[in-house]
């Protein structure tokens, strides 16, 4: 490995390739993008983008180009499609013109900003980052993103076809801990996955496994099925994952299993986040991501009023953890503010 160098800036890299990069992310993403360093709409944004742009792609062949950032540079193209739905306006509006200042490829652009607004949830883990993707050649096809109204059978197979098992498509949506709708309900923007969308924790995986009862808004609405807690959505998709037989012990073993799931999570973040490129041409610069705060108390508690009666579970082999439940009243979720 290269010796370490000291950035103009005063920051250390392995890679003096890798120098350009720090004020990008302190000044374009972190000051601008993320507003000062929150886990906020913008990174949670970046993140779900990171996944649009790479799963446009097939070990077929005959897809996009995958973690290209295609869905950036092509966005007029892109963001026309259903999947899309949810950021063409603001999001993209929002990052690309910082896109264009820093210089990067679109790609790069798209990968780096997913890392560096990830950091900035706690409980997270640091996300790679790899410098040197191409621009892209052209806009992905329509139809590669999974749905949330799509069934098991055709999420796990649109997950394979790209070159990720279904325990990976589990690991993969940790990153609905630090997630909200805006168009599922159109009503209710900004409407959370769990009760804690600002922290990376394993709340996700027990809320979604709880008997659903209500609709947060005016639902029920395509992909939308019926959800435990006021202000909460629940995906169609995330509902049928955690149950179905393929999958419901993957998503179970995540059930406050902090460390599990942040190794998971990086583990097929790294996969995603380089797929379709060829990596010997990469330059590893993933020292330049912020570290994200460690949580203090990774343990999760059933959320007031809840408890083991409650839960929906469907992996017999795997003993659920015994949890506390939270003192209170029955909890309202409050939206996800806006950019
Ligand atoms: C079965 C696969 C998946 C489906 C069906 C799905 C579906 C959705 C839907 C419908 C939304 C809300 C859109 C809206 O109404 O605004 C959403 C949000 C989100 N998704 Fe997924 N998703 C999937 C996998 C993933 C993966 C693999 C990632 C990242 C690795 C991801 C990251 C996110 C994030 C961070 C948000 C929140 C965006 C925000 O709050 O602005 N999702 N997803
Ligand atoms: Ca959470």
């Amino acid at each position: 490995a290269p010796a370490a160098v000291t950035c103009p800036t005063g920051q250390v890299t392995g890679n003096a390739a890798c120098c350009a990069l720090f004020p990008i992310v302190d000044n374009l993403l972190q000051a601008q993008l993320f507003d000062g360093g929150e886990c906020g709409e913008e990174a949670h944004s970046a993140l779900r983008l990171s996944f649009h742009d790479a799963i446009g792609f097939s070990l077929q062949g005959g897809l996009g180009g995958g973690a290209d950032g295609s869905i950036l540079a092509f966005n007029q193209t892109e963001t026309a499609f259903s999947a899309n739905a949810g950021y063409n306006l603001p999001y993209l509006d929002e990052q690309f013109p910082i896109f264009l200042q820093s210089g990067l490829s679109a790609g790069d652009f798209v990968h780096l900003a997913a890392a560096v607004g990830t950091s900035n949830c706690p409980g997270a883990p640091r996300l790679k980052f790899f410098l040197g993707r191409p621009p892209p050649v052209a806009p992905a096809p329509d139809n590669t993103v999974p749905k949330p109204e799509d069934t098991v059978d055709s999420i796990l197979a649109r997950f394979a076809d790209a070159g990720f098992s279904p325990e990976e498509a589990i690991a993969l949506l940790s990153s609905h801990t630090v997630a909200a709708a805006d168009v599922i309900d159109v009503t209710i923007p900004g409407t959370p996955f769990d009760t804690t969308p600002f922290t990376f924790d394993t709340q996700v995986f027990l809320e979604v496994l709880l008997k659903g009862t209500l609709f947060p808004g005016t639902g029920p609405h395509v992909g939308e099925v019926l959800s435990p807690i006021f202000g909460e959505m629940r995906l169609q998709s995330d509902f049928a994952l955690a149950r179905d037989d393929r999958t419901a012990c993957f998503w179970q073993d995540m059930v406050n299993n902090q460390e599990h799931m942040m190794s998971a999570f990086a583990t097929v973040m790294a996969k995603l986040q380089v797929l379709g490129q060829d990596t010997t041409q990469l330059i590893d610069c993933s020292d330049v991501v912020p570290v994200p705060q460690v949580l203090a108390n990774p343990n999760i508690e059933f959320p007031p009023t809840f408890g083991t009666a409650d839960l929906e579970l469907n992996c017999p082999s795997l003993t659920f953890p015994s949890l506390a439940t939270a003192a209170g009243p029955a909890p309202t979720v409050l939206p996800v503010p806006g950019s």
